[in-house]
Parts: C-alpha cells; sequence; structure tokens
C-alpha cells in the first residue's frame, strides 16, 4: 500500500483511454444525465453527417462533423476523468489480491491435536496457531502468547508490531506474517468477510455509493439541466415566431454549453480521488460520507492511553501504604495479577521478578480469576480461602474496601496523587477489607502532541480526551498534550454520552479509540476512527481503520474531507461561472447567422458566427481535462476557519470562472476562425 506515491503511471493512463471508450455505453451513461444529454447530441450530430436535411437545416456535413466529434470527446474526457480517478484504487487492488491467496492453517481440532487446513475453510470461532515465519491465515484475536508480526503487505510499514493476547493489542490481520515466536489465534472472520476482502473491494471502488451531499448536488445539477433542456428546446418557436430559422446543431451546441458539464464530467472523479487520497494515507474509509463528515468535524473525541499516549503502560514501582512492606504489595499484587493476560498485568509480574520479590505460588492454587473490565475497572483473584484480592483504578478499589466496611489508609492518597501527577496511572492493591499499597503504571505522551492540537484548534476543532484514568493523571496528560478538555473515570457508556451531548448541540463528532470499550462510542460518532492496532471489536464499530495506528493521523483525515468538499465546491462554482461567458458567445451568434444586423451583440468580437459556436463547444470540452489534475489533487487547503475559506473560494474560482472563458474561447476563436 505505501508505493503509490507516483501519481499515475503510464499503464493507468492506458487502461483509463480504454475505459472511457467503454464508458460510452448508453447503459452506463444514463447514470450520469448531464454526459448522457451530451451523448444524444453526438448522436443526433452524427446522423445529421449522413442526412444534413433530416430536420430541414441546411448546415453542411462538414460543420455536423465537427460538431459531432467536438461532443464525442466532451463525453470521452468526462468518461477519461472518472477512469484515471478509479485507475489507481483498481491497480491497488490487484496487488491487494496478490497477497491473499491460500495459506496453511494448523487448526486446533479436539484437545491437543492439530490439523494441517487451507485458510479458505477456517470459520469463525476457529483456533489456529501460527508460529515463527508462517502467514495468518486469518483475521482473528491473539488468545495465547506475544508474537512480532510483520504487516507490511497491509500496512506497508515495514518494521514488524508485538501482537499479544489480552489488552489492546490482540487484533491480527489474515495475510500478516509471524516473524518471531508463536501465538495462538481465535478466528473473528468468515471467508470473504476479512479485512483483506473489505480492503480490495475499498479500493476497487466496487462498493463506492454516492455521498448525500453528492446527491444533493447532482440533483441540483440535473434540475438546472432540464431547465436549460426546456429553454433551449421552446427556442425555435421563438425563431419562427421572430422569422428566425434557428439549427439543430446550433440548438445542441448551445445546449451542451449551458448545462454543468464541466462539474458533471468532474463529480465522480472528485469523489473517487477523494476517497483514494485517505486510502494513500493508510487509512481505509468504509464509506465516502465518512471522509466527508470528517470535512465538517466540530469536536474530536480521543482516548488516552494508545491514542495520546503510547499505551503500553508498565507496572515500574510498587508503593507500600498503610504500614504495609513493599515486599507485601509486590506480592499481592502479583497474586491479582496471576492469570490477568493484559499488558499491564504481566508487567506486574515480570516487575516482581525484577525487584527479587516472590508470592507463595500455592495461593493462586484453585483461586477465581476476575478479568480486568472497563466497567470495574478492576481486576483480581477470589482465592480458595475465600480471601479476595484484588487491583485497579484507585477510586474503584477504595469503593470496593468501604462497601466491605474497610478502612483507607491516610497515605494511599498523597502517593497516588504523585504518581498522577507525574501522568503515570496509579493502581491499588487490595486483599479484603485492606489496602496494601499501589502500583505505579507508567506511560508516555507521544511526540508533537501539542502541535497537532494546536493545529486543530486552528481549524476550529475542540479536543476532548476521555478516558477510563483518574482526574489527576487525565489533567496532567491533558497538560501535556495540550487537549481542549478532558473527562476522567469514565466508562464505555460516559464515552457515548459526551458525544450525543455534543451531538445533540448540533455538532459533528469524530471519535478515535482502540479498545473494546471505545467500539460502541465508536459506532456512536458521526465519524469513528479505530486504530489498526487495536480490537477486532473497535475496528468493526469504525467506520475507517488508521493503518498506521496513529490518532494525530485525524487532522489529515479531517482536511482531506474539507479539501474533497471544497473542491467540489470550487468546481461547480467554476463550472456554472463558465456559462455566462459561453452564453454572451452562443447566443449572439446564432442570431447573428439568422439576423446579420445583430452583429453589435458580438460584443466578444468573435471572428465568425460559426467559429464562435465552434470554440464556444471546444472550450466547453478541453476544460473538463484541463481541470482533471485539480479535481483528482484537490484544491489547496490551509487550516484556517470554514467562513474564510468559503469566501476566498468562491471569489477565485467564481471570478476565474467567469473570466478564464472569455480569454479561453477568444483565443480559441483566432485559430479556429482561419478555417470557418
Ligand atoms: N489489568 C488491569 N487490572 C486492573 N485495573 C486496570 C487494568 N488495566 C487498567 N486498569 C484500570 O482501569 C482504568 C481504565 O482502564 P482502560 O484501559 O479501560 O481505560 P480507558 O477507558 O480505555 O481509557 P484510556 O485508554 O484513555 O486510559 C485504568 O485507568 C486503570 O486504573
Ligand atoms: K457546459
Ligand atoms: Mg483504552
Amino acid at each position: 500500500m505505501r508505493e503509490k506515491k507516483s501519481m499515475m503511471s503510464s499503464a493507468i493512463i492506458q487502461k483509463a483511454v480504454k475505459e472511457s471508450f467503454l464508458k460510452l455505453d448508453p447503459r452506463v451513461m444514463v447514470r450520469n444525465p448531464i454526459m448522457f444529454i451530451v451523448e444524444i447530441g453526438f448522436l443526433i450530430t452524427m446522423l445529421l453527417i449522413f442526412v444534413p436535411d433530416l430536420f430541414g437545416g441546411t448546415v453542411s456535413r462538414g460543420y455536423n462533423l465537427v460538431v459531432s466529434l467536438i461532443l464525442l470527446f466532451t463525453v470521452l474526457f468526462a468518461n477519461f476523468a472518472e477512469a484515471l480517478a478509479e485507475g489507481r484504487g483498481k491497480a491497488q487492488a490487484d496487488t491487494l489480491k496478490k497477497t491473499k491467496q491460500d495459506i496453511k492453517a494448523n487448526k486446533i481440532v479436539g484437545h491437543h491435536s492439530i490439523k494441517q487446513v487451507v485458510s479458505s475453510e477456517l470459520r469463525k470461532g476457529d483456533v489456529v496457531i501460527v508460529t515463527q515465519g508462517e502467514m495468518i491465515p486469518g483475521d482473528g484475536e491473539v488468545i495465547e502468547g506475544l508474537a512480532s508480526v510483520d504487516e507490511s503487505a497491509i500496512t506497508g510499514e515495514s518494521a514488524p508490531v508485538i501482537k499479544e493476547a489480552g489488552g489492546d493489542f490482540s487484533s491480527v490481520t489474515g495475510g500478516t506474517r509471524v516473524v518471531s515466536d508463536q501465538i495462538k489465534v481465535r478466528i473473528t472472520s468468515d471467508p470473504g468477510e476479512s479485512f483483506l476482502d473489505r480492503m480490495i473491494a475499498l479500493v476497487e471502488g466496487a462498493k463506492r455509493q454516492k455521498t448525500p451531499n453528492e446527491i444533493a448536488l447532482s440533483t441540483v445539477l440535473t434540475s438546472l439541466t432540464l431547465i436549460f433542456f426546456i429553454v433551449v428546446v421552446t427556442l425555435p418557436f421563438f425563431g419562427n415566431y421572430l422569422n428566425v430559422n434557428l439549427e439543430i446543431p446550433m440548438l445542441i451546441a448551445l445546449l451542451v454549453c449551458l448545462i454543468p458539464t464541466t462539474i458533471g464530467g468532474l463529480l465522480s472523479a472528485i469523489g473517487i480521488a477523494g476517497m483514494d487520497r485517505v486510502t494513500q494515507f493508510n487509512v481505509l474509509a468504509m464509506s465516502g460520507k465518512a471522509v466527508e463528515a470528517a470535512g465538517d468535524i466540530n469536536t474530536i473525541i480521543l482516548d488516552k492511553t494508545g491514542t495520546i499516549t503510547f499505551g503500553n503502560r508498565m507496572a515500574s514501582e510498587f508503593i507500600p501504604v498503610g504500614g504495609h512492606q513493599e515486599k507485601e504489595t509486590a506480592a499481592w499484587a502479583a497474586i491479582s495479577s496471576l492469570q490477568d493476560e493484559t499488558p499491564e498485568g504481566r508487567s506486574v509480574l515480570e516487575l516482581m521478578k525484577k525487584q527479587g520479590f516472590t508470592h507463595d505460588a500455592a495461593v493462586g492454587d484453585g483461586a477465581e480469576f476476575l478479568e480486568f473490565k472497563a466497567e470495574t475497572r478492576m481486576s483480581g483473584m477470589d482465592l480458595k480461602d475465600g480471601r479476595k484480592v484484588r487491583k485497579g483504578a484507585v477510586d474503584a478499589v477504595k469503593k470496593w474496601i468501604v462497601a466491605q466496611g474497610g478502612k483507607i489508609p491516610k497515605d494511599l492518597d498523597p502517593s497516588s496523587d504523585r504518581i498522577a501527577k507525574a501522568g503515570g496511572t496509579p493502581l491499588a492493591v487490595a486483599v479484603d477489607q485492606e489496602i496494601f499499597g499501589l502500583i505505579y503504571l507508567k506511560d508516555t505522551v507521544k511526540p508533537g502532541m501539542k502541535e497537532r492540537f494546536e493545529q486543530m484548534r486552528r481549524m476550529g476543532i475542540k479536543t476532548i480526551m476521555c478516558t477510563g484514568d483518574n482526574p489527576l493523571t487525565a489533567a496532567t496528560i491533558a497538560i501535556e498534550a495540550g487537549v481542549d478538555d478532558f473527562i476522567a473515570e469514565s466508562k464505555p457508556e460516559d464515552k457515548i454520552a459526551v458525544i450525543r451531548k455534543e451531538q445533540a448541540e448540533g455538532k459533528l463528532v469524530a471519535m478515535t479509540g482502540d479498545g473494546t470499550n471505545d467500539a460502541p462510542a465508536l459506532a456512536q460518532a458521526d465519524v469513528g476512527i479505530a486504530m489498526n492496532s487495536g480490537t477486532v471489536a473497535a475496528k468493526e464499530a469504525a467506520n475507517m481503520v488508521d493503518l498506521d495506528s496513529d490518532p494525530s493521523k485525524i487532522i489529515e483525515v479531517v482536511a482531506i474531507g474539507k479539501q474533497l468538499l471544497m473542491t467540489r465546491g470550487a468546481l461547480t462554482t467554476f463550472s456554472i461561472a463558465n456559462d455566462i461567458a459561453k452564453y454572451f458567445a452562443i447566443i449572439p451568434a446564432m442570431f447573428m447567422l439568422a439576423i446579420p444586423q445583430m452583429d453589435a451583440l458580438n460584443i466578444m468580437r468573435l471572428g465568425s458566427p460559426n467559429s464562435a459556436i465552434l470554440s464556444a463547444l471546444i472550450f466547453n470540452a478541453v476544460i473538463i481535462p484541463l481541470l482533471i489534475p485539480l479535481a483528482m489533487k484537490g484544491v489547496a487547503y490551509k487550516p484556517m476557519s470554514s467562513s474564510a475559506l468559503l469566501q476566498r473560494n468562491l471569489f477565485f474560482y467564481g471570478l476565474g470562472g467567469v473570466i478564464v472563458p472569455f480569454l479561453g474561447i477568444k483565443l480559441i476563436d483566432l485559430v479556429v476562425h482561419l478555417w470557418v
């Protein structure tokens, strides 16, 4: 995916040329009513080449030939724009399809036996073992072990990433390769529904649907076309009344010049290219609608761990409280983590070993494990002898202790505040009614966050950090990262509540997250961006997946969305403004053909009525390919408020749209007039 910087290869261009002819098929053309009318115009004038007086006209075969050729090229240019925009995605899809071969899989059957199957036989729920050097046969979740995985086939990033059971780094993608160790993976998708399948369909544009914005604009443009059609069709009656004979090819030329062919020809290319820019950015957008919504976002919700910080929260210190000893704190912390497969849990056991502490190994026998839940914000063990061991967020453990009639040691809060003020996460360790101490989980803010959030502020976007962590840690990280606001101790439902509240105020909300606990909020947000490193649940709930797992990339996604909306707006403005000049070229010419005394109307001083009409028509055709680069690359975007941008663009493309064709038509006429 990453080898895609070169904008257009000659292979893509060749293919697009071929496609532009194939798209002439009327069954394809009707989907674009504006260009379909041009195609009909082409067919009628072509007919007139052979039977010039079919409608009683006097226009020569040669003139009809020229008009019909210009119309043909107008349609071909529009088709070419669309085919070119589709081209890169199709080429990428071909590369991805090569990745998607049948992979050998070691499926676990029964209790311990392993059966070799091919990846296409795997179903949701199957468990496979993948060892160093092997390809992961399907999308899934690591349920046991830890391995480094080369995901370059999907993300283009060559550095391997660590995948491990439990926590937010457990999801693996089919078609990627394990480069060290061994993992047990539970398959989460049926054949044909994998991430790679979805990705292929996306870049191929197979499932491309028009966005609501696009549909609205198409409707307006089609209505405009209909109005012009009615005007042009009724013109001959006026002509009759004035005793002026208006020729059919001239009327067709007039109609084609008046209807918004520029935007009509480029509209779908703009949309496809916008989606493509997002993909080039290593973000998979499930719909164009999401990309456009990103362009209008007012608020962004981010989670803290793994999004703003690196998220590899490691235990770094045991801090005893209430007169206990460090070794007791370490031992109970370890016991609470014996079966805790989260990175946090495992780091507790590692720290205990590193610091030379031990715990009574027999304590864990026959104990019942309570896995970490975002709702309880605790994990632990119910021991066989009835004792309950817990570790978790300090406020959660405090509540648990109080509920059992226990007391909170005086030195707990000062110690936990010290950790929190340093940006760390304190976990309290408790047994029954007693708190033994704290675990200091360290985490670091990713570099460059402050600048990025500052950029968002300039775009007029508010950033809110939502974390399950305590208010003090949250405040420290919020200040360090430079977010506008934060919400601490938030459970999954609180994240949704924040989003709903913003939405109720009429705001469009984006959310980035990686955890299973983020999934509901990702679904509720107008734009939900999941990290590729995140859990399967998060990725399924979101409408975009960032393959690089870089949450700050949301800025670029917003910028691309804005750029897409702006490009469409700018070219629509340009297209409609354009028609004014054509009007001044064609209308006088038509009447001058019939009433030579109307020469005063020829304000553009064009060579002859016939050359004026051809020049306007040629300009109308060539402006489409000339604008293809702009449609594909998008108009320039700088972070500033939407209204300032809108004014700037209206001025630039509106005025430009009026002036450019006057110059263009005049120039073309200087040449065309030599022959006509
Ligand atoms: N394995 C664990 N055992 C016990 N408690 C934990 C464990 N992991 C995290 N916690 C506690 O639960 C809180 C919420 O953790 P979680 O990872 O769900 O946060 P979150 O809502 O995703 O927010 P963020 O990811 O932004 O920190 C943590 O701040 C921590 O205090
Ligand atoms: K036009
Ligand atoms: Mg999280």
